[in-house]
């Protein structure tokens, strides 16, 4: 049986009530879990918003507002609520249902025995500083509507600090879809095991901060549930370093440590090239080629002298026209190719010859925008060696038309086995799946890698990190969410010091090595 760490984990609404509902028949009570979830909640908060001390004249603690639904959510917010009041805050309860879960239900009752007021009209709910979410968790089955949406939008406008109990009301926990409407949260306690839904995209303007609340599942449960090997994963430290292949072997030289050949740049955008061949850079790859036409060679040699340079002739328009290596050398020279960052769509042949090579190959940019108007996507399968797909969402559409992009987990999924290419769609939540349907998520991120280049550096550093290790026993969406893990952590490193505007690609460049320092 695997041993990994719970925070890997991702799970679908069923695949967590059936996890549930293997803890609960093995003796462990319902109410017990109940209480357990709510306390460790309120020991969070707490800490978050502490009680405001009291003063002179004036009542003590700060005012809680407790949203509270029919299920188990609302009986996790409902315990929650009686942990506040004791510690000295001041708690309202908003119940607007007519019929609770029996739980849920005993739970109210207790609270209002204590005398905390519980309201069921909007209108009578006092101001509050702020809200506990617990309207729904993962069992809203349908769209919101009627008294509870109007609600939710009204407390969206109050303009106070929310918390989430589980995951936003509203969102669809597999796809993070708004049904309806949904609680725009400041801060999300997802409890046990990741839901999908709070990885995926759509939810990141819901969700605010997420932060995992850790009860003890028990591996055996989720193992059962999700197999021995699950299918979807949220990428980690630990799971990267695995990949990374450190520390290096003693005795290792410059073509054991890969050696990795970029197909990029034109005349138009010569940038690309030297963002790419700065993120190879810091993949410390052991041997660097970079292919680019003829004109632009000067330039890439001022800026990575210790890269092969290749000049190879270029068309009218300042593109690469074809590959020329230098004599003694051919493609199986190489462990790796990374094709595609400013490439113009006039460097067709070269994309044609690279995807008929037998070697490692990603596609990236207007490698791939060329493989779309080739129309030769499904060609992808004969390739003998891994292919990497790396799209952002407008390359995405090109190359799969057919493809909804709604849900981003399917869209990879469905990608990749059409393609038997490992593919990752980049954005806030960037996934990846190889053809089987093995998914990694990176969730964490920054928007301050929203610029023009920082894809260039990905490509660079992936390509480095492949050719470094395609050779060792590794798979290849490993390898993919290991770059897509550290180009991010570059970027939030950068952001601590040079704040969400000062990243540009070329300075993420010079951030990707201090991660590895932290590590
Ligand atoms: N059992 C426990 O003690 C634990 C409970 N947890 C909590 O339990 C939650 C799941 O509990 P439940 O399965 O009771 O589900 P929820 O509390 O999410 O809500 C289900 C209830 O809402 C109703 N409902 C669904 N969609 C609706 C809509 N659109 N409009 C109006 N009513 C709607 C359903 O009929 C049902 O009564 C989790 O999200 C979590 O907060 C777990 O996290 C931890 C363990
Ligand atoms: N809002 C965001 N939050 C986090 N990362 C983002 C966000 N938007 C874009 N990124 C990341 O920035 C990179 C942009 O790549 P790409 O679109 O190819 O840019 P370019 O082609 O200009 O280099 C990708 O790694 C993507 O995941
Ligand atoms: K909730």
């Amino acid at each position: 049986m695997l041993h990994l760490k719970t925070t890997q984990f991702v799970v679908t609404a069923a695949q967590m009530r059936d996890i549930e509902g293997r803890i609960f028949a093995a003796g462990m009570p319902v109410a017990a879990l109940m209480e357990k979830v709510g306390r460790l909640i309120s020991v969070c908060l707490q800490s978050i918003i502490p009680l405001r001390p009291p003063f002179q004249g004036g009542l003590g603690g700060s005012n809680v507002g407790i949203l509270v639904g029919p299920g188990h959510n609302g009986g996790d917010a409902l315990v929650v609520a009686r942990e506040l009041h004791f510690q000295g805050y001041q708690v309202w309860i908003y119940q607007p249902f007519t019929k609770l879960k029996e739980l849920t239900s005993q739970h109210l009752q207790y609270a209002q025995s204590l005398g905390i007021p519980c309201f069921q009209e909007l209108a009578e709910l006092p101001s509050c500083d702020f809200l506990i979410d617990g309207l729904f968790g993962f069992g809203l089955e349908r769209e919101i509507t009627g008294n509870i949406a109007e609600a939710i939008n009204h407390f969206n406008d109050w303009n106070k600090p929310i918390f989430s109990i589980d995951i936003p009301s509203g969102l669809h926990t597999d796809t993070g879809e708004v049904l309806g409407t949904a609680i725009k949260a400041n801060y999300t306690f997802c409890l046990g095991l990741w839901k999908q839904g709070l990885l995926q995209e759509q939810a990141l303007e819901y969700i605010g901060k997420a932060e995992l609340i850790d009860f003890d599942i028990p591996l055996a449960d989720i193992h059962a549930i999700l197999g021995e090997f699950p299918k979807i994963k949220r990428i980690t430290k630990t799971t990267v370093f695995d990949t990374l292949s450190l520390p290096l072997p003693p005795t290792t030289h410059k073509y054991k440590s890969g050696h990795l050949l970029l197909i990029c740049g034109s005349k138009r955008y010569a940038g690309g090239a030297i963002l790419t061949g700065l993120g190879a850079r810091a993949s410390g790859v052991g041997m660097l080629s970079i292919a680019v036409p003829e004109s632009i060679k000067p330039l890439l040699v001022s800026h990575l002298p210790e890269a092969l340079i290749i000049g190879c002739p270029e068309t009218e328009t300042g593109a690469i026209s074809h590959l020329q290596l230098p004599p003694k050398t051919d493609l199986s020279s190489f462990n790796a190719i990374a094709c595609g960052p400013g490439l113009t769509t006039d460097a067709t042949p070269i994309v044609e010859q690279v995807i008929n090579s037998e070697i490692p190959l990603i596609l990236d940019a207007d490698g791939l925008n060329i493989l779309a108007q080739l129309g030769t996507v499904p060609t992808l399968r004969k390739r003998k060696k891994p292919t990497i797909l790396t799209p952002h969402t407008g390359e995405f559409h090109r190359l799969f038309p057919d493809i909804e992009v709604k849900d981003r987990v399917k869209a990879v999924q469905t990608a990749a086995s059409q393609t038997g290419a490992v593919v990752l769609l980049k954005g806030a939540r960037t996934a990846i799946s190889n053809p089987q349907g093995v998914v990694w998520i990176n969730s964490e991120s920054t928007p301050a890698l929203a610029r023009g280049g920082s894809g260039d550096v990905l490509t660079g550093l992936m390509g480095g990190i492949l050719a470094r290790v395609v050779n060792k026993q590794v798979n290849i969406e490993d390898v993919v969410a290991a770059a897509s893990w550290w180009h991010s952590q570059g970027g939030i490193l950068a952001v601590k010091e040079r704040t969400e505007l000062g990243v540009d690609a070329f300075t993420l460049t010079e951030y990707l090595m201090r991660v590895l320092c932290d590590m």
